[in-house]
């Protein structure tokens, strides 16, 4: 199919939420480092991308404007309930989700298991300000909205369009602070590439999600504490202490190497779990899966294992899972699953 030979009711049709981030940034120069994120509208965005009307009929709407390490769970379940508000409707063929790139692997992964279609939802971000010299947001929104438009995306889950790359919400991950090739999903790799609205499409992901999601946010208004507690050398167990006595319902440790963690660590998580918390343990290593029983007896200790999961994503479904009573059977399957 030839993109610009299309009609305007040929067009698809793609709704833009914007959320802020660098995307949206401004700074006072074009080759400045310092700039402030979310402070451009999704309108100027869309100004600043030459024939992107020429692939899909664009509307925006401005949902938040924040850069994403302010995102929050109320901005996340307000996008998610829009998501599902909107898809449905014969003038949507699909979405773009404007995002910060610092937790867009976060919200892309809760959006994952929340939003109820099959129609291509797509995030987006940038790595440098739109005032930037070689800006990288104009390329890669044109990307995302091509993507979205196309009817080959439906079905795969969130993805996330940067750098010319289409990675799913399950594996994605962010690597490097200000590269434009930042984003990355070890283990598992690309569902395509974006080139100016033409895709390619290699892998799709094997995880449930959306339409096949058991998660379901349309009464909820807030989240059960999920606390990700890092593990490192001498590490003491008080931060896990601390955690519980804080009213966190979950914690995920962010574990050494297979999600280990040192003495004083586990008996303070095994304390947690015995009080009724749960207790997930991932990785900070970015490669590899955390599995059961390893080198600590999860079925003694009443410990999760994130599998491929990493800390922070582990943390969104375990937020999600604790939003109603399951078994921790119950709980480690989940992550076997999404
Ligand atoms: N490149 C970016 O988007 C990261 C910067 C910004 N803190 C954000 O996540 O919104």
């Amino acid at each position: 199919m030839c993109w610009y030979a299309l009609a305007d009711q040929q067009k698809p049709k793609v709704t833009i939420l914007a959320t802020g981030g660098t995307i949206a940034g401004a700074a006072a120069t074009g080759t400045q480092s310092g700039y402030t994120s979310g402070a451009v509208t999704i309108d100027a965005m869309l100004a600043a991308v030459p024939g992107i009307d020429k692939i899909a009929t664009v509307k925006g709407e401005q949902v938040a404007n924040v850069g994403s390490q302010d995102m929050s769970f109320d901005i996340l379940l307000k996008v998610a309930k829009r998501i599902n508000a909107i898809a449905p409707n014969a003038d949507v063929n699909g979405i773009v989700i404007t995002h910060g790139t610092d937790t867009m692997e976060e919200s892309a992964y809760f959006l994952n298991l929340t939003a109820k279609t099959d129609k291509p939802i797509v995030m987006v971000g940038s790595m440098r300000p739109s005032t930037a010299v070689s800006a990288d947001g104009p390329l890669n929104l044109y990307n995302a909205v091509g993507v979205a438009a196309d009817p080959k995306a439906k079905g795969r889950g969130v993805l996330v369009v940067m750098n010319d790359q289409i990675h799913a919400a399950h594996s994605l991950t962010k690597t490097s602070t200000t590269a434009v090739e930042t984003f990355m999903s070890p283990g598992r790799g690309l569902v395509g590439v974006a080139s100016y609205g033409k895709n390619d499409w290699y892998n799709s992901p094997i995880w449930k999600h959306t339409t096949q999601s058991e998660f379901d946010i349309s009464n909820v208004t807030q989240l059960p504490r999920v606390d990700v507690i890092f593990a490192d050398v001498d590490m003491p167990g008080d931060l896990i202490d601390a955690s519980v006595a804080k009213g966190a319902k979950g914690i995920v440790i962010a574990g050494v190497g297979n999600g280990n963690m040192n003495k004083a660590a586990v008996d303070a998580a095994s304390r947690a779990a015995k009080s009724g918390v749960i207790v997930v343990r991932a990785s900070r290593v970015p490669t590899g899966l955390v599995g059961r029983n390893v080198e600590l007896d999860d079925d003694k200790l009443g410990f999760i294992a994130s599998y491929e999961l990493n800390p922070q994503k582990a943390r969104i479904l375990l937020a999600l899972a604790l939003l109603k009573q399951r078994s921790l059977d119950d709980i480690q399957k989940l992550y076997d699953m999404y």
